[in-house]
């Protein structure tokens, strides 16, 4: 009888590996001894000891050579939010996830860990301390958002320890650090354009920011930690700084470390939000004539006016998770990483 031999528990494949996140994962995998297979559609840099495998993850035959062999599967990848293109988000977050997971079924991947989202939860209203058992958002405040719930649902679902393939979600929140394409790209270019002189709502609001090399720990403690008989199958967990922080306080931090003025005078959150909400739907209107995209979106309104900070207990508990970067670092070594961003430069 042929013996089906067993993908080695150090080769792994991180799809979305080319991304912001996805390449600290990769880094951090490295120096733990994996060798990495990347899948991604796009290839963003070279490093000894990973294999690019470029396509789309909708397409499993293009998956399954990156999977050979392997026996742990990163699932970063998702299209940006600001695209906020709901087909898109539907094809890559929920099909494309479907065809993830038949490819690492097919293949013989033992483990899948996803990065989801803390966002799954929130609605634009107040969250304090959220825990994983709070319900799935019933009005997600985009569709990247309603799509992240739909990828978890199936993800955590397919957890099938008989099988023998075990699955569970990380659910980060604001993750920052080196070569974020995102948020510090975004905050610099509002203030350059003057527009970063408002706080929305009494600025008292609590968010978590979390350092990227924090969210890469609690990726490699839970798939280092997923095991039939771990309380963590099937689970999702929220990884974060732990170190819930002033949302305007964060972005005064990161502005007044790279040179710019911080924030200073008061808009009510109703009005700005009001505001954003038709702005949006006019950019949608319009979008067959002429395209334009406002900085100030419902969702980022939302995210900056309202307390979202979730607990990490449950990490702690199961996974043994600690951050190993304190906001602090982690905001002083972020600035550091952008001189091209500083006022003047
Ligand atoms: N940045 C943040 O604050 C947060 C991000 N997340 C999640 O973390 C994950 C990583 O996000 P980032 O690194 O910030 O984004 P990123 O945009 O830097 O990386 C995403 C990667 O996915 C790839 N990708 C997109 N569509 C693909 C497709 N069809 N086939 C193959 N590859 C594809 C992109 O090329 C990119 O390299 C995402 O799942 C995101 O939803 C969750 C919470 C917060
Ligand atoms: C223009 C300013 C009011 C805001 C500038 C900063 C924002 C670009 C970022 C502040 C919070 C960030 C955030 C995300 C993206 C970037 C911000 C809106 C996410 C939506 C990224 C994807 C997620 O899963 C959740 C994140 C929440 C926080």
């Amino acid at each position: 009888m042929a013996t089906r031999v067993r993908p080695s528990s150090k080769r792994c494949a991180v799809i979305g590996g080319s991304g912001f996140l996805g390449r600290h994962l990769v880094e951090k995998l490295l120096d733990r001894g994996y060798s990495v297979s990347v899948f991604d559609i796009r290839q963003s840099y070279e490093l000894p000891g990973v294999t690019f495998h470029q396509g789309d993850l909708c397409d499993k035959q293009a998956l399954l050579p990156a999977l050979k062999d392997v026996s742990l599967v990163f699932h970063c990848a998702s299209p940006a939010p600001a695209s906020d293109d709901r087909r898109l988000f539907e094809r890559v977050n929920i099909q494309g996830t479907r065809t993830v997971i038949q490819a690492c079924v097919d293949a013989g991947v033992q483990k899948l860990v996803l990065t989801s989202s803390a966002s799954v939860v929130f609605e634009g209203t107040d969250i304090k301390n959220g825990k994983e058992d709070l319900p799935y958002a019933k009005k997600p405040i985009d569709y990247y958002t309603q799509t992240k719930i739909e990828q978890e649902k199936l993800v955590l679902e397919a957890c099938d320890k008989e099988k023998g393939f075990l699955t569970v979600a990380i659910r980060p929140h604001g993750i920052f650090g080196p070569r974020d394409p995102q948020l510090v790209p975004i905050l610099v270019d509002t203030a350059r354009r003057g527009k970063m002189k408002f706080i929305i709502g009494d600025g008292t609001n609590l968010v978590d920011f979390t350092f990227v090399e924090n969210v890469v720990h609690g990726h490699i403690l839970a798939a280092e930690r997923l095991r039939s008989d771990s309380p963590s199958c099937g689970k999702p967990y929220h990884i974060t700084n732990d170190e819930p922080i002033r949302f305007w306080d964060f972005m005064s931090e990161v502005l007044v470390g790279l040179g710019y003025a911080a924030p200073r005078y008061h808009l009510p959150y109703t009005l700005v939000y009001t505001l954003a909400l038709l702005l949006w739907l006019l950019a949608l209107i319009l979008r067959p004539l002429m395209s334009f995209k406002p900085t100030f979106t419902p969702m980022r309104v939302a995210l900056a006016g309202t307390h979202h900070y979730y607990s990490c207990d449950r990490a702690k508990q199961d996974l043994g998770y600690k951050p190993v970067v304190s906001l602090k670092e982690g905001i002083a070594r972020t600035v550091q990483s952008y001189p091209h961003l500083k006022q003047g430069a």
